[in-house]
């Protein structure tokens, strides 16, 4: 049965293949056409355009030319992107033209219809569609998994059918490797299959393997907040990823990627992720750490690195800051605005009483950040009319006269038309404006308004450097009440990993600063080593006290892990208490080992790192920075293993990495060695978290060393 099954697949696949190959090559003929049009086209633009100046209905006439122009521009830019996109979707089925089949009944037909699920979507020039894209909304019976009378979504509602089989397919160019059939609903012996494989150093997609759970995380468009707790390994990142995928195919002709900003937990993570999306056509979102938003947001502050953040007990006492902030703002009149003179060098150019002034003619109800905005504007055009009318002044003709040929190239590098007397005035205007630059952009910035005394004022605390990660985003949010400087309506959907490492400040900040995007929060309580995180169902208090509906999901499984370490990771967090899953994939045991004294544990490292397998990758975790340079400096053989200390200086070498856990974060290696899992190195609650985080970033082995005695997380 399944020899006649094969051969049909076998040959179904070869018949795709030879489509595929077809389309290819008129794909790539008529986009190095469309290529050559361009060029043609743009080459003839600059001799159709020349303007004629001739009388004013000729002028019209080549406006509408220029806009007809335009017009056919754009249209080939269209096209050019659309055979782009056409040529890297094929040349990525011709890798795996699909990896699953569905065998669809739909009610009122006789014959079952087959449909084969890819990375993308594949239809040829006649519309016979050959593949279908696994966002497509047929696709979803293959996730939901749910065999027999089921129902898919699709955009003329929902469509009910009989689904006799589900097929995972191993397909490899033109060649099928294997396939399995699925009639009941539990067993998935691809992921068995993918989960075996060693690590690498960048994610991978897991579009052919997405669990249901997953499934449901990836395709959900109704909540306004999706609050994701899962625990470590359990697919959180490659969920997100895949979600991002799927809203920009989703909502293709609104959504750009650029209006999908990615928080992650460390620089590193960045490039962690970095290939999946582009390995399923997308471009990568808008991608930044919270203390960069932060930065990004007011005047340039000098803030608390995440080693600083690791060890501070600074902390504010939850939102009490944040809503001082908003009564102070609220009450805001402005007399009581804190402005400081414009300055000049020495000299103030505007004082705080004018702006006060100006202020106090505009009508009492405008807002008050309208009221700054204006302020601001009037700044502005005082400074500009200045230089205008300055340079004017007659005592510039001996100023440009006594001026140096060297300030004059500086000047107008280009040389100037006309004679230097009739050119007097202009160049006053240039030298002045250079000499008010640095004043525009302080006008610009509003550093004219002392933020800093407004903060002092609202909360009753001072600003000294460097800043809380707290207390920044106290000051950001201000800034954000008094000036609405950045506007942030572009963000559409806002996506946070590692949420249980935000404040409830920031969290707050961010419900607030990005109210009409969508949010989606992925994290892990047990994965917190940050003392300033926040519980999960405080997570969800705060985005629903803001307005938002809130969407709980759990996900159990870990997919990083094998079976003992899954075990291990389950005794960590509370046994069956915790309501993890784990997978028995076969594996080795967690190795917990003593050393006497210091120097027999150091010995035993250097040998770890001395027997690394080749393309193995392995790392020893530490709690923090201080102790990851302790320790490499500890080790013997210096060329065989790596320190990360910062997460600037991370870059995926091959050899022993030496890191503290928090820059791991979200990483996973094939081979893990805690350092020192002591009883005097490991007791608290947050020594827990931090053992939890580190032993999930293994998947196939974990060494749990200690001197002396082991702690009391390990028996
Ligand atoms: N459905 C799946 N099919 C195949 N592999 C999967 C699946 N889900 C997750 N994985 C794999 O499991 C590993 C962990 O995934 P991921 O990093 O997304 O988990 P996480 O929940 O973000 O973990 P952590 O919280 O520990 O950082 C990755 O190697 C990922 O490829």
């Amino acid at each position: 049965m399944k020899n006649n099954e094969w051969q049909l697949e076998q040959d179904y696949l070869d018949f795709v293949y030879g489509k595929l190959l077809e389309t290819q090559k008129q794909v790539i003929s008529e986009s190095d056409e469309t290529n050559e049009n361009s060029k043609d086209f743009i080459k003839r633009l600059s001799d159709d355009l020349r303007f004629n100046n001739d009388s004013v209905a000729d002028n019209f006439e080549s406006l509408i030319e220029v806009e007809q122009k335009n017009q056919e521009l754009a249209q080939l830019n269209y096209k050019r992107g659309w055979l782009e996109r056409q040529k890297n979707n094929i040349a990525q089925l011709l890798e795996v033209p699909y990896f699953a089949k569905l065998d669809v009944q739909y009610p009122e037909e006789t014959e079952v219809e087959q449909f084969y699920i890819g990375v993308a979507g594949f239809t040829d020039e006649e519309h016979e569609q050959y593949i279908y894209d696994w966002r497509s909304p047929i696709a979803n019976l293959y996730y939901a998994n749910n065999i027999g009378t089921t129902s898919y979504e699709a955009p003329m509602g929902e469509v009910a059918v009989d689904l006799k089989n589900r097929r995972q397919m191993k397909v490899e160019r033109n060649k099928l490797i294997d396939f399995f059939d699925t009639t009941t609903a539990i067993e998935d012996p691809m992921l068995l299959q993918v989960l075996n494989e060693e690590s690498s150093a960048k994610l991978q997609d897991i579009t052919s393997t997405i669990q249901k759970e997953q499934n449901e995380i990836i395709r959900d468009t109704k909540s306004d907040v999706l609050l994701v707790e899962g625990i470590a390994g359990s697919g959180k990142t490659s969920t997100i990823l895949q979600r991002i995928a799927f809203l920009l195919y989703r909502f293709r002709d609104d959504l750009l990627p650029e209006q999908v900003l990615l928080l992650s937990p460390n620089p590193m993570f960045s490039k962690y992720i970095e290939e999946v999306l582009p390995s399923l056509g997308e471009k990568n979102p808008r991608q930044m750490t919270y203390r960069d938003l932060i930065k990004n947001q007011g005047r340039t502050l000098n803030i608390e690195n995440m080693e600083e953040q690791l060890q501070s007990h600074k902390r504010t006492n939850s939102l009490e800051n944040m809503k001082k902030i908003e009564a102070h703002v609220a009450a805001l009149s402005v007399e009581d605005l804190v402005f400081k003179d414009l300055m000049r060098e020495n000299d103030v150019v505007l004082s705080k009483r004018w702006m006060k002034e100006m202020l106090m003619a505009l009508p009492e109800e405008t807002a008050m950040y309208r009221k700054l905005e204006y302020l601001r504007e009037q700044l502005s055009e005082y400074v500009q009319t200045y230089i205008a009318e300055e340079s004017r002044k007659p005592y510039w003709r001996d100023e440009v006269q006594n001026m140096s040929n060297e300030e004059y190239k500086m000047l107008f590098p280009k040389g100037m038309k006309g004679n230097e007397d009739d050119n007097i005035e202009k160049i006053a205007f240039k030298v002045l404006t250079k000499r008010f630059q640095k004043v525009r952009g302080r006008i610009n910035r509003y550093e004219w308004l002392d933020v800093e005394s407004h903060y002092e004022r609202a909360t009753g605390e001072f600003l000294e450097a460097p800043l809380s990660l707290d207390q920044a985003t106290e000051y950001a949010y201000l800034s954000h009440l008094l000036l609405r400087k950045r506007d942030e309506r572009r963000v559409k959907y806002m996506i946070i990993d590692e949420v249980q490492d935000y404040s409830e400040a920031q969290l707050y900040y961010l419900s607030q600063l990005f109210h009409q995007a969508n949010f989606t929060l992925v994290g892990d309580g047990l994965q917190s080593i940050f003392r300033q995180g926040t519980q999960f169902n405080r997570i969800q208090e705060i985005f629903e006290a803001t307005g938002h509906n809130v969407t709980l999901r759990e996900l159990k499984k870990s997919y990083r892990s094998s079976g003992p370490i899954s075990h291990f990771m389950k005794h960590l967090a509370g046994g069956e208490a915790s309501g993890i899953e784990v997978i028995d994939r076969p594996g080795k045991e967690p190795v917990q080992q003593g050393f006497e004294n210091e120097a027999a544990y150091i010995a035993y490292l250097d040998e770890m790192v001395a027997s690394r397998q080749a393309n193995y990758r392995q790392v020893i975790l530490t709690k923090d920075s201080e102790e990851a340079i302790k320790l490499s400096r500890a080790l013997a053989d210096k060329n065989e293993s790596r320190l990360v200390a910062d997460g600037e200086s991370m870059s995926f070498s091959t050899k022993t990495l030496i890191m503290p856990v928090h820059l791991a974060k979200g990483l996973e290696f094939d081979r893990v060695i805690v350092h020192d899992v002591s009883a005097t190195h490991y007791q608290t609650q947050r020594d827990l978290n931090i053992l939890y985080t580190a032993s999930s970033r293994a998947m196939h082995e974990l060494y749990l060393p200690y001197i002396k005695e082991p702690s009391t997380f390990l028996v």
